[in-house]
């Protein structure tokens, strides 16, 4: 049974190999705890679909368990996949049907008496309350993803998967999109997404786990992952046009940004960047301006995927 002390999903050395041999998932352990917005970020191909697709029952996994909401898939497979609803990441739908029979038959589904059923109230939470007799094929790219998020909880599951949710998705609406997401924690639903916008998880998760190649390389609370990031860049501008490469021991990684600026990457426990100047000027060039730049999660992320390629 389910206690509150379980963790919302606990994943233990979880492993996936494909057909063919595609080793997709390598010992994978990792808990999300209840209440959050946890962050699943990983580089294409590094495995994530084929977790959360093990979650929802999609793909059999090859070794390891994973329980949810503490009901283990194997043991308790109808009571885990109640605890979740899962938003996939290619939108599937039957064009003919309007949002609200959508919603109507993903309820019936889940076993969702009619007196209990939320759909009015889901068509609001996601905008769609005025297309809510609309074929679906009539709805924007947009609209069909809202109505995704609707159908993942119809039978109000106190987990809430979010695969790429937000892949081709203009601004505006990613916006709309996290606000009801936002909403949804605060009533105490836990969150999980994965996701390429690495600014996006920073902003929105407490806490974030990366894989690559199938294999856990971090999970922390956000904030503890960013401030252990070693990466710091700092913006020069020089007072020529660079003609040649430029190079030293201290720089990490260079780029031309303009013609007389660049970015240099160094690493903040090893230099710092009077190091860097100092560099830049026994090269001959002069300083003009100087700003430095902290690092973000997309530099934790670039410096823990190196690492782990290495
Ligand atoms: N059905 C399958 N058969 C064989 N290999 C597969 C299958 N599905 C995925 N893979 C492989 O398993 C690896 C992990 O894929 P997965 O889709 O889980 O990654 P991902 O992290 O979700 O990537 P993306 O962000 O691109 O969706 C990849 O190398 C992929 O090519």
């Amino acid at each position: 049974m389910s206690v509150s002390s379980d963790p919302a999903i606990r994943i233990t050395d979880l492993c996936k190999t494909y057909a063919g041999g595609k080793r997709a998932l390598d010992g994978v352990t990792f808990d999300v705890p209840r209440g959050q917005i946890f962050g699943l970020l990983g580089p294409n191909g590094a495995g994530k679909s084929t977790l959360i697709n093990i979650l929802a029952g999609l793909v059999v996994k090859s070794g390891g368990s994973a329980t949810i909401w503490g009901f283990d898939i194997d043991q308790h497979p109808r009571n885990a996949k109640r605890s979740i609803g899962i938003v996939p990441q290619e939108i599937l739908f039957d064009p003919f049907f309007t949002p609200k029979e959508a919603l109507e038959i993903q309820a019936g589904l889940y076993g969702v008496p009619k007196a209990e059923r939320i759909t009015n109230a889901l068509l609001a939470a996601v905008r769609l309350t005025d297309k809510a007799d609309a074929y679906a094929r009539t709805l924007s790219g947009g609209m069909k993803r809202r109505l995704l998020v609707a159908k993942a909880m119809v039978h109000s599951p106190p987990i809430l998967v979010l695969d790429e949710p937000t892949a081709g998705v203009d601004i505006e609406l990613r916006q709309q999109l996290w606000d009801y997401v936002r909403g949804l924690n605060k009533q105490g639903v836990t969150v999980v997404l994965t996701t390429h916008y690495l600014e996006e998880a920073e902003q929105l998760c407490d806490r974030i786990a990366i894989i690559n190649h199938g294999k856990l390389i971090a999970n922390e609370p956000t904030r503890q992952l960013i401030a252990k990031a070693q990466d710091k860049a700092v913006v020069v501008e020089v007072d020529r046009d660079i003609s040649g490469p430029l190079d030293a021991p201290c720089f990490e990684r260079i780029e031309m940004t303009g013609p007389r600026t660049i970015e240099i990457t160094y690493r903040k426990d090893k230099v710092n960047a009077g190091d860097v100047l100092a560099a830049l000027q026994k090269e001959g060039l002069g300083i003009v301006d100087v700003s430095t730049r902290d690092p973000d999660l997309e530099d934790v992320f670039l410096s823990l995927t190196r690492e782990a390629a290495a």
